[in-house]
């Protein structure tokens, strides 16, 4: 079967990725299917170097790649279209002045009037409880809003697939909670969704664990983390 005949959202044979003079990642096969996949590791593991491989930011080099049935390689444009990519860190994503112009930047792509424009921009904003903020300057909000922000630019143009790598990273426990939510609330999309969190991986319904650049175990998370659990232990 052809990488992109394959039904998993995301495969990976064989594949490798050299950054430099390091190999970063070395024989990943992997098969993901479910609905939210959570990926953990010790630092330096791998994980958001697979995180960027999937998204299509940076290429393997070796090995074969299908990510939704596209190889990010060779249909990059088309893979950035349906996938949206979410960081620790809101500020590497927030561009424009204003919260509801942040928002609806992130629709450009899809050339649309401006009236569908500020109807999605304003449900966007009213799902992640941004509305009365629309106006205000996007530079100057909490750090917990700015990542509701990217959160909102990133599930306003419908992906089918969102990469998140370590997006509660420098949130406290409320904004966490509140950014997790949005994150696993069924809107049609699968999520890959990077951790350090043992009990937001748990919520997922897959798990992988990276260690040294290779793929540790994959399954049921609560195996998955009881492996990492015991990796760390020695
Ligand atoms: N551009 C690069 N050139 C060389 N080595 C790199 C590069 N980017 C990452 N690495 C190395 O690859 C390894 C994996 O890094 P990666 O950021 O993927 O790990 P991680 O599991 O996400 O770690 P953390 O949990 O600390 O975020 C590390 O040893 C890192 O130093």
């Amino acid at each position: 079967m052809s990488t992109v005949e394959s039904a998993n959202a995301i495969h990976l044979a064989g594949v490798g990725v050299r950054l430099g003079d390091t190999d970063v990642l070395r024989d990943i096969s992997l098969d993901l299917n479910a609905r939210t996949i959570a990926v953990i590791g010790e630092n330096g593991s791998g994980k958001s170097t697979f995180a960027r491989l999937i998204s299509g930011l940076i290429h393997r080099t070796s090995g074969e790649l299908s990510v939704l049935g596209v190889d990010p390689n060779r249909k990059a444009a088309e893979l950035r279209r349906r996938i949206a990519v979410v960081f620790s860190n809101p500020d590497a994503q927030i561009i424009m002045p204003t919260v509801a112009e942040d928002v609806a930047f992130s629709l450009r792509a899809d050339r649309l009037p401006p009236a569908a424009v500020k109807e999605k921009v304003d449900t966007a904003l009213e799902r992640f409880g941004l509305t009365a903020l629309a106006e205000r300057s996007s530079h100057d909000l909490s750090g917990g809003q700015k990542q509701l922000l990217a959160l909102c630019g990133a599930f306003v143009r419908n992906p089918e697939l969102v990469i998140a790598d370590e997006p509660t990273a420098y949130l406290d426990a409320r904004n966490s909670r509140r950014v997790a939510d949005h994150l696993f609330e069924d809107s049609g999309h699968r999520l890959v969704l990077v951790t350090h969190d043992l009990a937001l991986a748990e919520r997922c319904d897959q798990a992988v664990v990276f260690a040294g650049g290779r793929v540790d175990a994959v399954g049921e998370p609560a195996a998955v983390i009881a492996r990492y659990e015991e990796l760390l232990a020695c």
